[in-house]
Formats: C-alpha cells, structure tokens, sequence
C-alpha cells in the first residue's frame, strides 16, 4: 500500500535521505530501525509531505503522492503521530478528541467517531472528561493513537510510541497496534526499542546513513546477526570481518 522509490531529500540543501526504498502491504507492522540520526524520523516527513524530496516518489495504493500537502495526505488516510506528547495537557480527554477531528471533512460525524474510537480505549472512555496531563504515560500514547485514528486512516505513522514508557505501558502500546494491524490498518513505526517492536511486528526495516541497508520480516531480522551487531553500535558492513 505504500512504496518508497529510491527517496532523496533533506531539510534545504542538507541531504538526509540518500536512497530510500521499501515496500509495506496493506495490513501490516512494519518497524524502521537504526542508529541515531540515520534519518527514521525524516522518512516519516518524507512520507507525510513535510521534506523537501530531491529525487524520488512516494507512492500510496500506486498512486503518486511525493510532495504532497500533509493535509491532502490526512484526505487519503494517512496518519502521523510524531514524536513526543502530541496531546494538550490542559483539555479534556474529549476535546483532545475532538482535536483529531479538525480536519474532518465531515464535522457533524466527529461526535459519532470519537464514540466509536473511544468503544476501543476503555480507559479513555473511563476518565472522558478528565484533563490529559491527569492520564498515566500509557493512557497519554494511548489518547494519541486514538486521536490519529479520528478521521479512520488507513495507514499511521508512529514515531517512538515505546518512549518514556514502563515495559508493561509498552507492552499495552503495542497492543493496541496489533489490534489495528488486525482490523485492516497499516501501521509504519519507528523505536529505539528495537527488540520489542521487531517481535510484535511484521517486517522491520534497517536504516542506515539514510539509506534502506535491509528489509526483512521481522522474525528474520531479529536472528540476524548483523541487526545484532546494530543494536550493539556496530555497522551492517561490520558483518564482513
Ligand atoms: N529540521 C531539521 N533541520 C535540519 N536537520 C535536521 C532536522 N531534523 C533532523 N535533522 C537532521 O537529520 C538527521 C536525521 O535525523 P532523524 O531525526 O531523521 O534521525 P533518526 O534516525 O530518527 O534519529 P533518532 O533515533 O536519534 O531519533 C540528523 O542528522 C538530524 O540532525
């Protein structure tokens, strides 16, 4: 559902993408991993209309998106959740809902969506009309996720949703990713935590100098030495000696 072909780009003249391609199916978790600054994050601006790319396409359900406005991206059913608390500390669980749905091109139905999406987060419906910075860490992912999946995307971006968080709150995070992933939504996700999220994911993919260096699935990746290496600081062509 999603292609990248052979992404250039960067922030002005500063190139940090040098060649990223990858394919993701419809329905799937797939994890970006790398060392800090490889340029996960840049992908997801890439993808989401927020990169100057130099050479290249973007490519959602075939059809050429590279360059595209974030909010025409929102229109086709992408959904990104940045890095950080995304959420207004100071709203209402509610109105933090209601948030997501500002750019719906059907106002008058948010009401209904946010009953909907709350019917998946018992613990959002629960504390409703308490303020965001009252939640617990993972209750806080959690109104963020909800809060993406206001206008019923069908691919989510997801930027370090393990950060800052208890195993067990990860654990809870990544949960309700794979009940996304199982009712039809694709998810693309970028950790730190890069053991955990491979063994709930579908695929992974390595990143590396800004450059797609393996694409795999994510069970074959986990028992790849190299990755191993990887995690450790090492480099993929570490591998060779
Ligand atoms: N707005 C920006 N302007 C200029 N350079 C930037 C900007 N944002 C990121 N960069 C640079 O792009 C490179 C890649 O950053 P990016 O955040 O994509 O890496 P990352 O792989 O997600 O890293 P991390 O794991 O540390 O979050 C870094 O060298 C960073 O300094």
């Amino acid at each position: 559902m999603l292609e990248l072909k052979d992404v250039y780009g960067g922030y002005g003249k500063i190139t940090i993408l040098n060649g990223v391609s990858f394919k993701i199916p419809r329905a799937s978790i797939t994890t970006i991993i790398g060392p800090n600054g490889a340029g996960k994050s840049t992908v997801f601006k890439a993808i989401f209309g927020l990169l100057d790319i130099h050479s290249g396409q973007v490519l959602l359900d075939g059809q050429d998106v590279t360059g595209c406005k974030p909010r025409d991206l929102i229109g086709r059913g992408v959904s990104y959740v940045p890095q950080g608390r995304n959420i207004v500390p100071q709203l209402s669980v509610y109105h933090n809902l209601e948030l997501g749905g500002i750019t719906s091109k059907n106002p008058s139905k948010v009401g209904e969506r946010i009953d909907v999406v709350m019917e998946q987060f018992p613990a959002l419906k629960t504390h409703r009309d308490r303020k965001a910075i009252e939640l617990s860490g993972g209750q806080q992912k959690q109104l963020e996720v909800a809060r993406a999946l206001l206008l019923d995307p069908k691919l989510i971006l997801i930027d370090e949703p393990s950060i800052g968080l208890s195993p067990n709150l990860v654990q809870e995070v990544f949960r309700t990713l794979i009940r996304l992933r199982d009712q039809g939504v694709t998810i693309l996700m970028v950790e730190q935590n890069a053991k955990a999220a491979l063994a709930m994911s579908d695929y992974g993919l390595v990143l590396e100098l800004g450059q797609t260096r393996m694409h795999n699935k994510a069970s074959e990746l986990l028992a790849d030495p190299r990755v191993g290496r990887l995690f450790l600081g090492g480099h993929i062509d570490d591998l060779a000696s």
